[in-house]
């Protein structure tokens, strides 16, 4: 297994986001984390990435035990996210972004020379992204499609083992909903394990198997994509929404 949490929990105030959450995600797998809106998917993310702290449970990552996650540290192991609203630097250029992201923390980087090698992988992704184009602009004037193409793009500067993608494709358009699938099955191919968090089920549904489902901060279903797609726990929880 790429990751295994077990009993993660976490409580906001009276709200229990996360409650005695357990699962795992194979190595090389692409993983669906689907559920109703609220129901933790995005907590969950935070405390794997170390942005949140959870009030209980384990992260298991590579099979090393980590006891209290810290994005430094998880990144240097190898997994990155990406985050629901794109987290970009709206005036660093788009190979700049690219650049900075292969360090964390990125001020590194006024410790650190930029290599050569992260020069050529900069120039790479953005090949490859279709992002030579803008290569010199500010992220910010990037349309709020691109923006997400260039966090993808910069998320996997490090060469990751693991991405954890959180809706991916959230007010993208079509075309560009099939640009990031492309992506996705391409570094898959590579070697590189995904979680993904999504809402579009088509997306979903073409793209991830298994699927773990999540309602109320607890997995309630898990397997291949058109076996959870009719489980009634699943239709319920999705209706009760
Ligand atoms: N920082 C926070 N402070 C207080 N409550 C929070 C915080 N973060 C999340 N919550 C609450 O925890 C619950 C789970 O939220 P979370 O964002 O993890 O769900 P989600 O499944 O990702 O939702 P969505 O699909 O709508 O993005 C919600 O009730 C949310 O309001």
């Amino acid at each position: 297994m790429m990751l295994t949490v077990r009993g993660l929990t976490k409580r906001f105030g009276g709200v229990t986001a996360v409650a005695d959450c357990s699962f795992s995600v194979a190595e090389r797998s692409i993983t669906g984390l689907i559920g109703p809106n609220g129901s933790g998917k995005t907590t969950v993310f935070n405390i794997v990435t170390g942005y949140v702290q959870a009030d209980a449970g384990s992260v298991e990552f590579a099979g090393q035990l980590i006891k209290r996650p810290k994005p430094g540290e998880m990144f240097r192991r190898g997994l990155v996210r990406t985050f629901q609203q794109a987290r970009v630097f709206p005036q660093l250029t788009v190979v700049d972004n690219l650049v900075v992201a292969a360090a964390h923390p990125w001020w590194a980087l006024a410790t650190r020379r930029v290599t050569r090698a992260d020069r050529e992988r900069a120039e790479h992704l953005m090949t490859e992204f279709g992002l030579r184009e803008v290569a010199d602009l500010p992220a910010a004037q990037l349309s709020y499609g691109q923006r997400k193409l260039l966090e993808f793009a910069a998320v996997l500067m490090s060469r990751p083992r693991m991405v954890l993608l959180d809706e991916p494709t959230a007010g993208v358009n079509p075309v560009l909903r099939e640009t990031m699938a492309r992506h996705i099955r391409a570094y898959h191919e590579d070697g590189v394990t995904f979680l993904i968090v999504e809402h579009d089920m088509p997306f979903v549904m073409q793209l991830c198997d298994p699927v773990i489902v999540i309602d109320r901060g607890t997995p309630i279903a898990e397997g291949p994509p058109q076996v959870v797609q009719q489980d009634p726990a699943v239709l319920d929880a999705y209706l009760g929404e």
